[in-house]
């Protein structure tokens, strides 16, 4: 029989017997958590009635009554703050692990896709998974050393557009993060998001894009109350959520564009090499061999987190270090003295200079000291229970350190809220996060992810920024009212953008030219600054009409101002200048004089006079010879940024298409990506190895002719530019011109006519131009070289437009099934393809092909030339040296027999007695052989 059910008063007394005991429980449980002190909280809000707009100052007038470490209240959510280095050491290092999690914000789930970035996703193996993304793919030294010229370039177009404001007061955040900006979306997106010439590439405009960025840093940095009270978050009561929610799609968008873009460039391209850091994270999301999935979704979050990460950290901390020194002018001057004493004002400081300067280093440190971006760091969330100074911190709780507090802790820093970089001076405190005094980027697990490039920018733009300018404040102003309030946001900036003028302090050539070339003769000083000022005198629309004399006396008087001002300076600068020695130049010619038709041997004369490094003057440019092994280590290695212009010779402007090519283009990022071209498209291995069968059908050829010239003289040299010049036209024309085509075939030039033209283009392209060295007798062509190289570039221009309608119409005809074959056809594809960073254009492609057949031409022939010349010279050595050769063969079957080796041989005797042994062992196959 089946028993009853029971009554319902025991279900009852069981429910309330089973609350009883685990109100109970929880008593007890609660009585003995020993809980950090701290306010009082009220119901519902917690302690939110004591944290006002800068929560960082709030709780560190807190922390003066709790202790550094105290527990309040956000709404119902505990949250521990340490504020002393101690007990920040104890949850960053101690307990690092333990307080690894991240709170789950609104902003985390609504601008960061659900928590799939770095910053606001939980530890574990998906956050470690990206951390090593990061420090292995992303900022590792060989990364970040290879994008160091996108920074150098992005430094100096910012050094260059402040030369523009002269004068002119200007809001100095954006510029700076303008800087970050470009630096960040060339390396994350390949392209850079502040120019306006990007427009059309991207679904917004640079405007919008920052506009959007700036929005986002806003609400990542907003005190969401739903985060704190969450049953409050679903009538978002800021309204902040509906904004993340816009914003995030906003973002989307862009980055959806972006990814659409990068797929596109890699698909069907096998083994694509990664062109900036979205490729490199989506090459990773591919791998099917990650540890934990990474996704499209983890490509955008961390896209973003870079971007975000990067952007306004970096400026906020220059504009911060740009409003300390006006408050403190004498920290600049000290700061300046040792720019001038270790860079001194020819140059710009580089990135491995920060090492010899300890002040303007100090200076940075004690920035960020006082003006930490993250004052209270990123929030963590207690793992699992842990101990503090003797307090409980159960799981769950929200860790917070102010290291606003300890930068200005008195027990650690004198006078700490003085700005005094001289406290870091010999003093061996870093913010790498190992000192916990000091922690800009915050330290342990969590520590910020980009902060070696970080570093490096924020360093290298500040050096350069005092390096490069006198700051003054707008006129009127005076340092004492200069305010330095903050606000709270993502990167707490100046709550007002700190407003300065900015006055250049080093000669103008460096400006113009930034580092891409280093000493200028005074025309070209002239050039930059007429090209500088007279647009400035052009008449302005709003401006009354004025006639065309009033307009050119304008002019006139620019030029004689311009004209005297450089003289003065160049007097000035001269006496300053410590100049490698040489012979004394004559006016107007310099020291051509003592220049031969060997120019080579000319300088080798004079270099065994003036030393190793020397100055002489080509018409009025200075020119600097080094003639040793230490002075082209330091030209061609140590200063090899610095030297990697090109003068702007004639050659260049009228035989490669104003420079289009890749030996007289500039350095920059055109030559850049020319360079980039030959090493991964042009010349990789795999296409060299293509190309191996006309290698040896041309050397075969050759060898058939020397042999059927036998015993007659020839001429060497003709044979040997035959085969180079095949090897090369075939490999990048995609046929030779050297020999005669089928009486059907139109010709566009004769092998004749061919070869005439790459002689004419050596030679010009080898002249000393007198109007190279002296300019203002340019246009008189006293040579006549300019008359011919502008000849003869019409004649490639037409040949070279032959060669590319021939390839472009055989790409039409075969469609789809079109491969390229040769070089134009390679380049011709690069130059469609819309992604390329710097347009190549038609003439380019002619240029370079151009660049190729010459380059290729020319040089292996003239080696090999010079190789067999010395050979009939010293004939015993090339005997030797074949006999040694066929030695390897004897080696062979001597190691075996009587283990003797022709390795060892060291004359013509000893090889002898080896070619005895081989012989008496193996004569019956020679003579078969021979047969
Ligand atoms: C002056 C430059 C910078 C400063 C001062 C700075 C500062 C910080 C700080 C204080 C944190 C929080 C660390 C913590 O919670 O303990 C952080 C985190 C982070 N930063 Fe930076 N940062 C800078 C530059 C950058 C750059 C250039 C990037 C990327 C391109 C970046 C990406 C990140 C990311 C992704 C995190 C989250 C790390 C994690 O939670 O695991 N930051 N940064």
């Amino acid at each position: 029989m089946d028993n009853p059910p029971p009554p319902a008063i025991t279900y009852t007394a069981a429910g309330l017997a089973t609350v009883v005991l685990i109100l109970l429980s929880r008593r007890l449980f609660g009585r003995k958590l020993k809980l950090p002190p701290g306010p009082k909280p009220w119901p519902i809000i917690g302690n939110f009635n004591l944290i006002g707009p800068l929560p960082h100052r709030s709780l560190h007038e807190l922390a003066k009554k709790y202790g550094p470490i105290m527990q309040i209240r956000f709404g119902s959510v505990p949250v521990v703050i340490g504020s002393s280095a101690e007990v920040a050491e104890a949850i960053l290092k101690t307990h690092d692990i333990s307080l690894a999690d991240r709170p789950k914000i609104a902003a985390g789930k609504y601008t960061t896709y659900n928590y799939s970035d770095i910053t606001w996703s939980q530890y574990g193996p998906y956050w470690s998974q990206l951390r090593k993304f990061c420090n292995m793919e992303i900022f590792s030294p060989k990364r970040l050393d290879f994008y160091q010229d996108v920074r150098v370039e992005e430094l100096h177009s910012l050094l260059k557009s402040l030369y523009k404001t002269s004068g002119t007061p200007f809001k100095t955040r954006e510029k700076f993060s303008d800087l970050s900006l470009s630096v960040i979306s060339r390396l994350v997106l390949g392209r850079n998001y502040t120019l306006e010439s990007e427009k059309a590439k991207g679904v917004y405009t640079p405007h919008e894009f920052k506009k959007i960025l700036d929005e986002l840093f806003v609400l990542n940095g907003v005190l969401e109350i739903g985060d704190w009270i969450p049953w409050l978050s679903y009538f978002d009561l800021q309204g902040n959520i509906k904004k993340m929610k816009a914003v995030a799609k906003k973002v989307d968008r862009f980055i959806e564009h972006e990814l659409e873009e990068h797929d596109a460039r890699r698909k069907g391209v096998k083994s694509y090499v990664p062109k900036d850091m979205m490729d490199i994270l989506l090459q990773l999301s591919d791998d099917p061999s990650l540890d934990v999935e990474f996704g499209r979704t983890g490509v955008k979050a961390l896209t973003l987190d870079l971007i975000a990460g990067g952007t306004e950290s970096t400026a906020v901390t220059a504009e911060w270090a740009l409003a300390e020194l006006l408050k403190k002018p004498e920290v600049f001057e000290k700061a300046t003295e040792e720019l001038d004493r270790v860079i001194g004002r020819e140059r710009w400081v580089e990135e491995k200079d920060i090492a010899n300067l300890p002040y303007v280093t100090a200076i940075m440190k004690e920035t960020m000291r006082l003006h930490n971006v993250s004052p209270l760091l990123v929030p963590r969330v207690a793992r699992e229970d842990v101990q503090i100074s003797g307090y409980d911190i159960p799981k769950g709780t929200v860790v917070m350190v102010n290291v606003w507090t300890i930068g200005r802790d008195p027990k650690i820093w004198e006078n700490p809220n003085e700005f005094c970089p001289e406290r870091f001076l010999g003093k061996d405190i870093e913010v790498e996060g190992q000192n916990f005094k000091l922690m800009p980027f915050g330290a342990g697990k969590r520590i910020c992810v980009g902060y070696p490039l970080g570093l490096k920018i924020i360093q290298s733009s500040v050096a350069n920024l005092l390096h490069g300018f006198h700051w003054k404040l707008p006129r009127g102003m005076k340092k004492e009212e200069l305010d330095m309030e903050e606000i709270f946001a993502l990167s707490t900036p100046k709550k007002n953008p700190l407003v300065a003028v900015a006055e250049p302090r080093l000669p103008p050539h460096l400006y113009s030219m930034g580092h891409f070339v280093t000493r200028k003769g005074w025309w070209d000083v002239v050039k930059i600054v007429v090209d500088r000022e007279l647009p400035n005198l052009s008449l302005r629309p709003t401006e009354p009409a004025t006639t065309k004399m009033e307009t050119w006396v304008s002019y006139a008087f620019a030029w004689l101002a311009t004209v005297s001002l450089i003289l003065l300076a160049t007097r000035l600068r001269r006496r300053k200048f410590n100049r490698p020695p040489g012979p004394k130049p004559w006016p107007i010619i310099g020291n051509l004089n003592l220049i031969g038709e060997l120019p080579h041997r000319s300088l080798h004369a004079l270099s065994q006079k003036y030393g190793p490094l020397m100055q002489v003057q080509f018409g009025s440019f200075p020119v600097i010879v080094g003639s040793s092994v230490e002075m082209a280590k330091t030209i061609l290695k140590t200063h090899d940024v610095i030297f990697s212009g090109r003068p702007k010779t004639a050659a260049g402007k009228y035989t490669t298409y104003n420079y289009s090519d890749i030996t007289w283009s500039p350095y920059g990022p055109y030559w850049r990506q020319a360079r980039k071209m030959c090493l991964m498209e042009l010349f990789s291995a795999k296409r060299l190895e293509s190309y191996e069968y006309i290698r040896v059908e041309e050397l075969k050829a050759l060898l058939k002719t020397l042999h059927k010239s036998s015993g007659r003289p020839i001429n060497l040299k003709d044979h040997l530019a035959d085969v180079s010049l095949n090897v090369i036209s075939r490999m990048v024309l995609g046929k030779k011109y050297t020999v005669k085509s089928s009486e059907h075939e139109k010709e566009i030039v004769t092998p004749e006519e061919f070869k005439e033209m790459l002689d004419e283009l050596f030679l010009l392209n080898g002249v000393l131009d007198i109007g190279d060295s002296i300019p203002w007798v340019a246009f008189l062509d006293l040579q006549g070289y300019i008359k011919r190289m502008k000849v003869l570039s019409k004649k490639f221009d037409r040949f070279m437009e032959h060669v590319l309608d021939e390839h472009e119409a055989r790409r039409a005809t075969e469609d789809k099934n079109w491969e390229p074959k040769d070089m134009v056809d390679v380049l011709l594809q690069l130059a469609s393809d819309p992604n390329l960073e710097v347009k190549l254009e038609r003439h380019g492609v002619k240029a370079f092909s151009q660049d190729l057949i010459a380059g290729g031409t020319e040089s292996s022939a003239v080696t090999v030339e010079w190789a067999i010349s010395e050979i009939l010279r010293k004939p015993e050595a090339f005997f030797f040296h074949r006999r040694k050769f066929r030695a390897i063969e004897m080696d062979l079957c001597l190691m075996q027999d009587i283990n003797f080796s022709t390795r060892n041989c060291t004359s013509i005797e000893e090889i002898q007695q080896a070619e005895n042994l081989y012989g008496q062992r193996t004569e019956p196959v020679q003579q078969e052989h021979k047969l």
